[in-house]
């Protein structure tokens, strides 16, 4: 799964995780299942319904967590208890957070906690997690990451042979970034895009937007151990 992909924003998916946070809600929402998971969900009842924003948000209006299908396209279950037992260390938050982070860790699905306390949004994906910042707080990150990539362009044809290496390889790590951003922003990423790609081929490296969307991850020392 491309985890980006389906929480840019412009899916139905962000837009409710989005609107969690404006309304000052919490959640729990769980991205994917399969029958081994069976164990782990307690109580709640299964729905059928389709993944809108106002149903994800709906949804967190209950105690508990929301279950999506495994295409994430359908709410599969609500007001559903999690009872993981991978064990990993507390991090920031309280129950929510650290049962999102049990669960990732336990299924290798990924788990959205949206916190009510602090209108963070933090995505768990296996023992990492990564926080998800709002659609202003991405821009500006990708706008800091594509100025420092149009310095490099700019400044392309006046530095030395040696010097321009190095310049190259920066702009390769910032390419690596920014794609990332760009998938997770949607489609008001797709003008940068482009902007990326006329960068790249007049530099001569080879970009194209890939399906990989790396995140810049923070990983949790957890372990995923099993009592
Ligand atoms: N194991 C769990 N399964 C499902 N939902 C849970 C579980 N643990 C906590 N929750 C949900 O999280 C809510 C808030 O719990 P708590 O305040 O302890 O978490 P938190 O991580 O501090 O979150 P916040 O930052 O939003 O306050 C609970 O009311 C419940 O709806």
């Amino acid at each position: 799964m491309n985890v980006r992909a389906a929480l840019a924003f412009g899916t139905p998916l962000r837009e409710g995780i989005e609107l969690i946070r404006q309304q000052g809600l919490g959640a729990l929402v769980v991205l994917g299942y399969d029958r081994h998971d069976g164990k782990l969900f307690e109580g709640g009842h299964a729905t059928d319904e389709p993944v809108t924003d106002e149903a994800i948000r709906r949804a967190a209006l209950n105690d508990g967590a929301t279950v999506l299908s495994p295409s994430l396209d359908r709410i599969a279950r609500e007001r559903t208890f999690l009872r993981p037992q991978a064990i990993v260390p507390a991090g920031a938050g309280g129950t929510r957070h650290l049962t999102a982070a049990r669960c990732a860790a336990q299924t290798g699905r990924p788990v959205v906690a949206v916190s009510e306390e602090r209108q963070a949004v933090t995505l768990y994906r296996g023992t990492e997690r990564y926080l998800l910042l709002t659609a202003l707080g991405l821009r500006a990150v990708i706008d800091d990451v594509m100025n420092a990539l149009r310095a490099i362009h700019v400044q392309d044809a006046i530095v030395g042979d040696q010097a321009r290496q190095g310049r190259l390889d920066e702009a390769r790590g910032l390419l690596r970034e920014v794609d990332g951003h760009l998938v997770e922003l949607g489609a008001a990423g797709r003008i940068i895009t482009s902007e990326c790609a006329t960068i790249a081929s007049t530099l001569g490296l080879a970009w194209a937007p890939s399906d990989v969307a790396p995140f810049p991850i923070h990983t949790e020392k957890a372990t995923t151990k099993i009592p």
